[in-house]
């Protein structure tokens, strides 16, 4: 029942993924969302820009049809308006300038609007009151087009409708009637794009907060799975390979001869504790348990290849795993395992052997004739059989012609 609680805490909830009214990620996720909107703004910014730049010719070129004398007032703020959508264009196109998008996306709505108002107040024409409506334009290029984000946005139409009321005011050709008319317009346009600005972004981060979320957990899902592979296969009170563990390595090991894996040998080493019920009956239980765990950090310490490896067998009982190593290197080596673990002194009253902790080790050499993990456990532990029978405290091994002998 823990388990499976535990199990499914590492699943995304929906508080996780909740996104407030206010739109505000959590901590740094905000900054990486900041980055993310910039960049997918950048692929259509430009092409936004564009679009500006030939209205703003059109523009221009029906001023000049219409009357040449406007057309002369207004081409340089037309001018000024296009050279801030070239620079938005190169914003948005180098990744090291982009950090500056959203405020050279600003300036170019402001410029387009605040030209606008300008000309309005300058022009006396009877379609001079045209040009206040660059301001609802303006407010729908920074929301829709330019993607400014949502509270940049907000700010910005309340300056640029402030700005066109005062401009309204200031204009000796525009009567009370169509001033209220053009700002009811640019208020119209301003709530529809906020509208949908808020709706967009907030759509955007949701996708966003998901996609981090679920990245999260699923990495926390990776690891978790790590821990319990490892559980299930290591031993809790040794750290040795659990004996579903040694199973594993050893047909790996066993499945590499012949593919130039760890070479073509390996020796396999059983060994157990001499009188170990003597111990536990002695020292109790818990004496026992520190005594397996200190008599496993002998074989822990003394193998070193990447293949090799110690498994508690079962109870009191251990198995080494050589890779590629002799019958005649892996006595060498039993025999100084023996000897460490003998040196290691552990007080051992009841054992009819030593008065000190003891093993006896059966060995044995997985050669070109390579057997199967069963046959060579199999082996190992008559070997070792052999060694408790000759004694205890000793090490025997089984040669490649089967027959069993103690060193
Ligand atoms: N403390 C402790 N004892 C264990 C554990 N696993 C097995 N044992 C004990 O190990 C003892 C093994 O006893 P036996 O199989 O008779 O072997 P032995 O007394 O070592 O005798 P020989 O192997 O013939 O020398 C039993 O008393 C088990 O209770 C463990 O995890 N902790």
């Amino acid at each position: 029942m823990k388990d499976e609680s535990q199990r499914i805490s590492v699943l995304p909830s929906g508080s996780d993924l909740r996104l407030p009214w206010h739109l505000r990620l959590p901590g740094p996720l905000e900054r990486d969302f900041a980055e993310f909107f910039r960049n997918s703004v950048a692929t259509v910014a430009p092409w936004a820009a564009l679009n500006v730049i030939l209205l703003l010719a059109l523009a221009l070129a029906l001023e000049c049809y219409i009357s040449p004398e406007v057309a002369a007032r207004t081409w340089r703020p037309r001018l000024l308006c296009a050279m801030l959508a070239v620079a938005t264009i190169l914003v948005a196109r180098r990744s090291e300038w982009r950090r500056w998008l959203h405020t050279v996306s600003l300036a170019l709505a402001f410029a387009v609007a605040l030209t606008g108002d300008w000309m309005g107040v300058a022009v006396n024409h009877p379609l001079g009151f045209s040009l206040f409506l660059q301001t609802p334009l303006a407010i729908l290029l920074m929301s829709v087009l330019l993607r400014v984000p949502f509270y940049g946005a907000v700010a910005g139409s309340v300056a640029l409708i402030a700005a066109l009321a005062a401009s309204l005011r200031a204009s000796p050709h525009i009567g009370l009637e169509l001033s209220l008319v053009l700002l009811l317009l640019s208020l119209a346009s301003a709530s529809m794009s906020l509208f949908g600005q808020y709706i967009y972004e907030r759509l955007l981060r949701q996708h966003f907060l998901s996609e981090n979320v679920l990245f999260q957990h699923r990495d926390e899902l990776h690891s978790a799975n790590r821990v319990l592979e490892s559980q299930a296969t290591v031993d809790g009170l040794t750290g040795c390979l659990n004996r579903r563990g040694m199973e594993a390595r050893l047909d790996e090991l066993l499945h590499g001869f012949g593919r130039g894996g760890a070479g073509e040998r390996a020796s396999v080493l059983l060994f157990d504790i001499d009188f170990f019920k003597q111990y536990n009956d002695t020292y109790g239980h818990q004496a026992g348990d520190e005594c397996l765990k200190t008599v496993a950090s002998i074989p822990r310490a003394l193998t070193q290849g990447d293949k090799d490896f110690v498994a508690r067998y079962g109870g009191e009982e251990f198995m080494v795993v050589l890779a590629n190593t002799s019958l005649k290197d892996a006595l060498v080596f039993a025999e100084r395992m023996r000897t460490r673990i003998e040196q290691l002194g552990l007080p051992h009253s009841g054992s009819r052997v030593s008065q000190v902790v003891t093993i006896s080790v059966g060995v044995v050499c997985a050669g070109e004739r390579a057997a199967d993990a069963t046959t060579l456990i199999k082996c190992a532990d008559e070997a070792l059989y052999q060694a408790k029978g000759a004694g205890r405290n000793r090490v025997a091994y089984m040669s490649d012609q089967g027959r069993v002998a103690t060193l």
